[in-house]
């Protein structure tokens, strides 16, 4: 028998976090996710977790009538179903369609994708553990991989004692990761101390900086060191676009053989679309292109292809979803791209997700995204996941997403997010310590006012 969904819960829930710093501020103390749980009539467990916020919560929530009670067999019409609702709510908020239709498609688009994920991952994980098989496996053409690399997504980390905001500290003193991640790095040998200590703990051989902080020299200067450190290591930088291109390509050029790849260096300007940018970034400099900011849904997507402007999609399931992209995977495979993730603050759940995606993703992948290694120690499954040489493994025999959720500690994460009384993540706020009245700036790096 093909057991029906029995229940679906959303849960709101919050981790730890340190004073990361990026072009939009330091991270707050807490970050929020959204986790959903059903249970189906065979006595599974299956999850999910998304971005956190209460609009998700809401949407999640309202997706309840058209899960349960369902046959798990009918998960592409319940997520179909979904889709269709939530496109119907988005459509009907005042201010969706600002900027003229096009944007409002777009919009739509990403507005939707992060919940119907949230719908579509405890799906599938109660499919693969009812066909015991992982969820690579329904995925794509199947899974492809076992292990599935990942790199080390270092930050300039501000100073928490000069807030009085309540950041976690001496949480790990296991090792010298535990001991520094939570401490500032503001400068190029700190970020090379976490590079190391990183890789040490998690066997990471690729590495992205954060950048959009300090000035631009400053950043490509912790480039160098990195690369100096570690001469084997594919290395990448993002300053979320703060860049001009001018500058991107005067800072760029001549860096093969140092940077690996380049991350948003550069968005619109006056006349020019980012996908502009990023095409002339590319041509002149003749290195390869990723983002997650001008190639986000199948629109961008096909202007993207057409212009040359990005080599490497960052499609991260959470706003593509899973399926959607393996989807992009398949045809970065076909058409000489390298597919890539990106990421936020997540827990193992989002880890999990990630990595059966990459397990069905053909073809040459870069290093996976994660922010997971400022979170280690904070999972809700009831064993933490082991990176060896920066990889995972997705075991073939395990069926589903492999997550056993540990009800306790999804039930403290959901305690601290309403403790805490998290809302909307609110960068600002801890920089306002640093610089009296900051106020972010697509254009400037966060700590040059
Ligand atoms: O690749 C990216 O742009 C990101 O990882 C976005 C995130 O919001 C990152 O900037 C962060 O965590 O500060
Ligand atoms: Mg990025």
């Amino acid at each position: 028998m093909v057991p029906v969904v029995k229940t679906m819960r959303v849960v709101p829930v919050a981790g730890y976090d340190s004073m990361l710093l990026n072009l939009a501020g330091a991270h707050e103390p807490f970050f929020t996710r959204n986790v959903v749980v059903m249970t189906d009539s065979n006595g599974n467990e299956g999850v999910g977790e998304v971005p956190g916020g209460e609009v998700i919560t809401q949407r999640l929530e309202s997706c309840i009538p058209l899960v349960e009670g369902r046959p798990i067999a009918e998960y592409k019409q319940i997520v179909q179903d979904c889709t269709r609702m939530l496109q119907g709510q988005v459509a009907g908020v005042a201010g969706a369609g600002a900027g003229g239709a096009e944007t409002a498609h777009a919009q739509i688009f990403k507005k939707v994708t992060n919940v119907v994920t949230g719908v579509e991952t405890p799906l599938l994980d109660l499919l693969g553990q009812h066909l015991n098989v992982p969820v690579a496996a329904l995925l794509g053409e199947g899974q492809v991989r076992t292990e599935v690399r990942f790199l080390a997504y270092l930050f300039y980390v501000g100073d928490r004692t000069l807030t009085d905001m309540p950041y976690i500290h001496d949480d790990d003193n296991s090792d010298e990761w535990g001991r520094i991640r939570r401490e500032p790095a503001m400068d190029t040998d700190a970020v090379v101390r976490q590079a190391k200590a990183a890789a040490a703990r998690f066997g990471f051989k690729d590495f992205k900086l954060k950048g959009g902080v300090f000035a631009p020299e400053k950043e490509i200067e912790t480039v160098k060191a990195l690369k100096k450190e570690f001469p084997d290591a594919r290395i990448t930088i993002d300053p979320n676009a703060a860049w001009s291109l001018d500058e991107s390509v005067r800072l760029c050029r001549g860096l093969e053989g140092t940077l690996t790849y380049v991350e948003d260096p550069c968005g619109a300007e006056g006349r020019f679309s980012a996908r502009e940018t990023m095409a002339e970034f590319h041509r002149q400099t003749g290195l390869p292109t990723a983002t997650n900011m001008c190639d986000t849904d199948w629109r961008e997507m096909k202007a993207a292809i057409r212009l040359d402007s990005v080599t490497i999609p960052l499609a991260d399931p959470h706003f593509w979803t899973m399926q959607g992209c393996v989807r992009v995977a398949q045809l970065c495979h076909d058409i000489d791209l390298t597919w890539g993730v990106h990421s936020n603050n997540h827990f193992d759940i989002s880890l999990a997700m990630v990595a059966q995606a990459a397990a069905a993703a053909p073809g040459n992948l870069n290093a996976c995204d994660t922010h997971y290694m400022w979170q280690d120690g904070q999972h809700l499954g009831k064993t933490a996941p082991q990176f060896h040489d920066g990889c995972l493994t997705v075991d073939p025999n395990v069926p589903g997403l492999g997550i056993q959720l540990d009800h306790d500690k999804l039930e403290a994460a959901h305690q601290l997010y309403v403790e805490n009384n998290c809302g909307t993540r609110d960068d600002a706020r801890g920089m306002q310590y640093y610089i009296p009245n900051w106020q972010y700036d697509p254009h400037r790096p966060a700590m040059v006012r």
